[in-house]
């Protein structure tokens, strides 16, 4: 008998044995500093599209970075995320991970998640199945084998849930859900995989107003354990979350600021709207609306 108890004992479904875990991974912020990005440059066929870009974006901040078609926005998140390699330049995550040394599902797993416009969710599965596949687990093949979901790790889904506002939807197929809470959806699932640094590429594109509304309150609630950058050209949105704005031009930074700083910027008048008009104060008025 104390054989198959201690059998059962080793098997409960609640319990994720030890070996399972991943390793947490440390990141240094002591100097405040989530992402460092220095003197980087890439150019595809003798196009610079990044040119000498220096970012450095807080632990802990809401970060929105803008800028016109072809600034270098996507090409910027691409090395971030490992998808493309700069010419030269560096970033590190925190202050001893060179994100440069490692590839994507590397850079993913040190918990950098990228969120793209268009919502890449798994249609025919349920909310919570989603959310599941997205937990940060030992992806072996063994741990694979006997893993079971254990009762902190569906309480970690249900806060994730919670976070994103899709509990009375957790049994719903994610095909179902309208496309904003798909990218909610989307948001919680980098939760899951416990991403500390959130890149979200134009998170409100084609929402309603609620939803675009909602959106600003889960990233606002999110900066502060998470550090989150946006990517967006709503710039009525950017100026309903943003602390902080980055203006990008031609592969470099242009401004940065407050969002009303951005708009006194004489750089960023120009540049958006012809320098003829960069004195104009309707010019000013309207890099904003
Ligand atoms: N793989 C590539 N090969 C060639 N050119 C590229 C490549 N990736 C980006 N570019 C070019 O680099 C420039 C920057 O593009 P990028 O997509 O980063 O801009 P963006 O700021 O994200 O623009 P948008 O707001 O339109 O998405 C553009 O001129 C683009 O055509």
């Amino acid at each position: 008998m104390e054989l198959i108890d201690n059998t059962r004992e080793v098997f409960r479904r609640d319990r994720v044995w030890a070996f399972m875990l991943p390793k947490p991974v440390k990141v240094d912020v002591a100097k405040e500093i989530i992402l460092y990005i220095e003197d980087l440059s890439v150019s595809f066929d003798g196009f610079n599209a990044i040119n000498n870009l220096n970012l450095y974006i807080r632990d802990g901040e809401l970060r929105c970075l803008i800028g016109a078609n072809g600034a270098g926005k996507t090409t910027l998140m691409d090395i971030i995320t490992g998808k493309t390699q700069p010419d030269s330049g560096s970033v590190w995550f925190g202050q001893t991970h060179n994100l440069l040394e490692h590839d994507e599902a590397a850079i993913a797993h040190l918990g950098v998640g990228r969120k793209f416009q268009k919502p890449t969710v798994f249609e025919a599965q349920s909310v919570f199945t989603n959310l599941e596949l997205s937990l940060k687990t030992n992806k072996g093949v063994l741990p694979t084998l006997f893993a079971r979901l254990g009762a902190s790790q569906r309480a970690r889904i249900d806060e994730v849930l919670l976070t994103i506002g899709l509990t009375e939807q957790r049994d719903q197929d994610a095909g179902s859900l309208s496309h904003g809470q798909k990218q909610w959806l989307e948001i919680g699932m980098l939760l899951a995989s416990d991403s500390r640094l959130l890149l979200v590429d134009e998170p409100v594109a084609g929402m309603t107003a609620e939803e675009t509304e909602k959106t600003a309150a889960l990233l606002i609630s999110l900066a502060g354990k998470h550090t989150v950058v946006v990517v967006e050209h709503d710039m009525e949105f950017v100026r309903s979350i943003a602390r902080t704005v980055t203006v990008l031009h031609q592969g470099a930074v242009l401004a940065e600021g407050t969002m009303d700083e951005i708009q006194r910027n004489k750089a960023v008048i120009e540049v958006y709207l012809g320098e003829e008009q960069a004195d104009s104060e309707t010019a000013t008025a309207g890099v904003a609306q």
